[in-house]
């Protein structure tokens, strides 16, 4: 038997009724459904024919929502249907998962006898005859199930990927076909931690845990200490992995919380980004960060000196100086004048940071273990055409939400001819050569950064840096194997350290 390739699903899997007769979806069904779509598994629905005619079609219109397969087990060619299943996906039997959460039921015992792999759900082992079955409690146990029986299946010669995202986030790596749950070309196997049952259960086939633990931040209270990271609130089942990863070293993370709280501080990314200047070369392009300012409050007495200090001259943009995670670490300001600082709400502590004229277009680089990428997109325009549009609006400053409200250039601000001009005054080798230095610096598997060409001097300026960003500007059949490439060599390299 190789790895799990097919899973057949029981409608007593899946559906419950609404007490009126009205079909519905069991709880962790439709979570199980979409990360199933998206699995390179083959994933078919079945049922008997003694199933209501309204639950029937319920099953094949959600089956086609999903475009999985769905075949009826009576049906006068039932045996035909269900062989003729596996002939469509191009698998054999015992690469084949059938899930029913039917006690007692000839057909499971039937298909079983066939070689397909039965698990049961919810059901008791006790009231089941044959224990060749597997049983799990509960839905969610599905997934980790089936990956744990191809690792064995396979010998150990994948290495199975627990991973911890939003489900948006996951939505979208997976949509890709970054998350799959059949092994890759290099052996990885993706399953999703759900923090519904046991972390040890769900853990103990994993091989290396991925995160984006920022999405596991609830809270940040920048008063609770001087260090940053002690402000920062993690949900109870990011603690609980934290917990687990400090029992289990063999377990790995890629990559470890410490390696990540660097990204989590603007503040600490403006300190690391000064080591910058050590990479300038001769006949190149400077490579700099910006100038910037950390501060507690706009009421600082001699803020005016500490601004110069710093050489900072306006437009100034300011940011929260937590990076990430949180609801307002994006909300942001571009401030024109000394007097428009008490007009603003970025969250304190903030950065102010040198507004660079860039001819609104801007380098996001990704670093994918040892692959780097980069796209380009527009960007904010140069501060003289946003303080033309703010003096329409009386110089206000402009408040904006990086992520969902950046004011970019407008066509008028936007000459294509500059694109080109601008996209030729990269020295890519320069900033390859900055991704490079990061990487040792931050011991990072996955990570990106934003680089603006300052217009007068050409200046190569990192303004941001990102920890397991989306990297969606770099085309799949270039990003997804080397995303596969960059994990399986990390989850190598943390195991012989
Ligand atoms: N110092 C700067 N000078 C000029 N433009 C800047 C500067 N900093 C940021 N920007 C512009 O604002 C945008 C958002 O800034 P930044 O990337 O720091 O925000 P962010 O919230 O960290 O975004 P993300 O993490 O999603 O990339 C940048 O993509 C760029 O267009
Ligand atoms: O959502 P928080 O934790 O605040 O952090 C953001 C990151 O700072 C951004 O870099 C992500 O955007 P990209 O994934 O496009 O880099 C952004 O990804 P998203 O736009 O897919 O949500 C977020 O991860
Ligand atoms: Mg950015
Ligand atoms: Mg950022």
């Amino acid at each position: 038997m190789g790895a799990v390739r097919g899973v057949l699903l029981d409608e007593s899997v899946l559906l419950s009724d609404d007490g009126s007769g009205n079909p519905r979806l069991k709880p962790g069904a439709e979570v199980l459904l979409r990360r199933l779509r998206y699995s390179n598994l083959r994933v078919g629905f079945c049922h008997h024919e003694d199933l209501s005619a309204v639950k029937a079609i319920f099953l094949q219109n959600t089956a086609r929502i999903y475009s999985f397969s769905c075949v009826s087990l009576d049906a006068p060619d039932a045996k035909y249907s269900f062989n003729q299943l596996l002939l469509d996906w191009g698998i054999a039997r015992d690469n084949c998962f059938y899930v029913t959460s039917k006690r007692h039921d000839a057909f499971t015992h039937e298909i079983q006898n066939q070689g397909w792999l039965t698990v049961c759900v919810g059901v008791d082992s006790g009231s089941v005859m044959n224990k060749e079955f597997l049983f799990i409690n509960k839905l969610e146990e599905l997934l980790i199930t089936v990956c744990s029986l191809s690792k064995k299946a396979m010998q150990k010669s994948v290495v199975i990927i627990g991973y911890v995202m939003k489900p948006s986030r996951e939505e979208d790596f997976a949509k890709r076909g970054a998350l799959p749950m059949y092994p890759t070309q290099n052996g990885l196997i993706f399953v999703p931690l759900t923090f519904e049952i046991p972390l040890v259960s769900q853990l103990q086939d994993v091989d290396a845990v991925l995160h984006k633990a920022t999405d596991e931040i609830v809270d940040f209270n920048p008063h609770i200490s001087t260090h940053f990271s002690h402000g920062i609130s993690f949900s109870k089942g990011m603690q609980e992995l934290e917990r687990f990863i400090q029992d289990h070293p063999e377990c790995c993370m890629i990559d470890p919380l410490n390696n990540i709280y660097p990204l989590l501080d603007r503040y600490n990314i403006q300190q690391l980004l000064l080591g910058l200047q050590e990479l300038n070369m001769k006949d190149h392009c400077r490579l700099r960060a910006p100038h910037f300012l950390k501060i507690d409050n706009f009421h600082e007495p001699n803020l005016r000196d500490q601004l110069s200090e710093a050489n900072l001259s306006f437009p100034i943009i300011v940011k929260p100086q937590i990076a990430c995670g949180v609801g307002d670490a994006h909300s942001m300001a571009l401030v024109f004048k000394f007097e428009d600082f008490k007009e603003i709400c970025v969250p304190l502590p903030a950065i102010l940071q040198e507004y660079v004229d860039h001819g609104s277009l801007i380098f996001k680089f990704y670093v994918l273990g040892n692959n780097v990428f980069h796209a380009v997109k527009k960007s904010m325009p140069n501060a003289s055409f946003l303080k033309s549009s703010s003096e329409q609006a009386g110089s206000k400053p402009i408040i904006f939400d990086s992520l969902k409200s950046l004011p970019v250039a407008t066509d008028d601000q936007f000459s294509v001819g500059r694109l080109q001009a601008d996209i030729q005054s990269l020295d890519v080798d320069l900033v390859k050569s900055a991704a490079n230095w990061l990487k040792t610096e931050l011991d990072l598997t996955i990570f990106g950064f934003d680089v603006v060409i300052q217009e007068d001097t050409g200046d190569h300026v990192i303004v941001d840096l990102n920890y397991l960003p989306s990297f969606k500007e770099v085309p799949d059949t270039d990003a997804i194997p080397a995303f596969w490439t960059a994990i399986k060599s990390a989850h190598e390299a943390r195991k012989t350290n």
